[in-house]
């Protein structure tokens, strides 16, 4: 099946609430959706976020990514041979890693369709009686006053998650206080995650935790408490702390992943289909981690279902995954697409719809 045609549109959707971390806020999904289309008529979908401020991808330079290099590089290869797709992929511009997953996703959401199964069971890892066909996500509550947090806390679990992600990285101190008080409504059986988005530093990392710790808050994991680039602190809080401390910004690639693994940057790692540029890379990181033993996260950027769907197969497919914050859909004030996993709370149900299984985009694409 050759690659035939690729299209792009614009979706955009409002969230529940505005969603705020240590690096930004903002109060809608605004996302480009890729539609590639095979000689054969069969069409995949993608999608990606500008999430300037952690991949450095903007609306602009995502269109532009897919626009002028990767269209006309793959445009006419023959799907069959994805891994010789993927290649001129990666090679045809550096980076632009989110422009790089949208198309990634669509021809993973063909590759499979063409093989009539659900992708999650053709990213399966051999080990088929450890293949998930349900997920638990988790929920972001943004980082706010401490009586916000706690009634946006208390709102989740009425909703029935029982895990919370908890965005902080906003003056150490007053960190604590925030999950003291969270940890205080929500009960010892909720599960916490701590996510500081790189808003500390070195030293208010370990203190801040090493508090968490004294006050016996029951912490999952600390998601990058320090600077992406800050590698030496990555270490240093790993290294000081009970705490699991789990790595986001500081991985995007294969490479960086192994570094984290090799060098114990952290304990644990979070796989986001945005950072790596699509399913191929992560694909890469979840054979790493399995060899190092080490337990990885889905996540997601602020991401509607499309592409949020993509990394839930990942995440079913794949035993070394064990954590999935796979919450943009839930995030969404509404759903406006049809088929795929089905997203009802913290529960995600897979499918067994052939591909990614969406099959009702609502966007006016153009092609390119
Ligand atoms: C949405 C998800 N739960 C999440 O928190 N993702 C990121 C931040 C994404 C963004 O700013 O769009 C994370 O840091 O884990
Ligand atoms: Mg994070």
């Amino acid at each position: 099946m050759k690659i035939q045609e690729i299209a792009i549109g614009y979706i955009s959707i409002p969230l529940v609430t505005p969603f705020k971390t240590a690096l930004r806020t903002v109060d809608s999904v605004n996302d480009l959706i890729v539609k590639i289309t095979t000689d054969d008529g069969t069409e995949g979908f993608g999608e990606a976020p500008p999430t300037a401020v952690i991949t450095g991808d903007t609306k602009e330079s995502i269109e532009a990514a897919i626009r002028y290099y990767i269209a006309p590089a793959i445009k006419g290869m023959d799907l069959e041979d994805l891994p010789s797709v993927m290649e001129k992929m990666e090679h045809c511009i550096a980076k632009n890693t989110s422009a790089k997953a949208a198309v990634d996703i669509a021809l993973y959401d063909l590759y499979a369709k063409l093989q009539k199964r659900p992708l999650f069971r053709l990213l399966g890892d051999g080990k088929s009686d450890k293949l998930k066909t349900e997920l638990e996500t988790d929920l972001t509550i943004s980082v706010n006053d401490t009586e916000e947090m706690v009634r946006d806390s208390i709102s989740a679990i009425e909703q029935g998650f029982r895990i919370l992600k908890v965005k902080v990285g906003k003056g150490g101190e007053k960190d604590v206080e925030r999950i003291r008080e969270i940890r205080r409504a929500v009960g010892k059986d909720v599960v916490i995650r701590v996510d500081a988005n790189q808003g500390w530093t070195r030293e208010e990392a370990v203190s801040t935790i090493r508090a968490m710790e004294k006050e016996d808050l029951g912490i999952e994991l600390v998601e990058q408490p320090v600077s992406y680039h800050d590698f030496k602190g990555m270490q240093y809080v790993t290294a000081s702390v009970e705490t699991k401390i789990l790595a986001d910004e500081s991985v995007f690639s294969y490479e960086d992943a192994v570094r984290i693994m090799e060098e114990h940057g952290a304990d644990l790692i979070n796989i986001k289909l945005m950072k790596t540029g699509g399913i191929h890379e992560a694909v890469r990181i979840c054979d790493a981690a399995e060899e190092h033993g080490i337990s990885c996260m889905i996540g997601c950027m602020l991401e509607s279902k499309v592409s949020v769907s993509a990394g839930a197969h990942l995440a079913a497919g794949r035993s070394i995954v064990t954590m999935a914050d796979l919450d943009g859909p839930s995030l969404c004030r509404e759903d406006p697409y049809r088929g795929g996993p089905k997203f009802s709370g913290s529960k995600i149900s897979m499918q067994e719809e052939p591909g990614i299984g969406i099959s009702h985009v609502p966007v006016e694409f153009v092609m390119i």
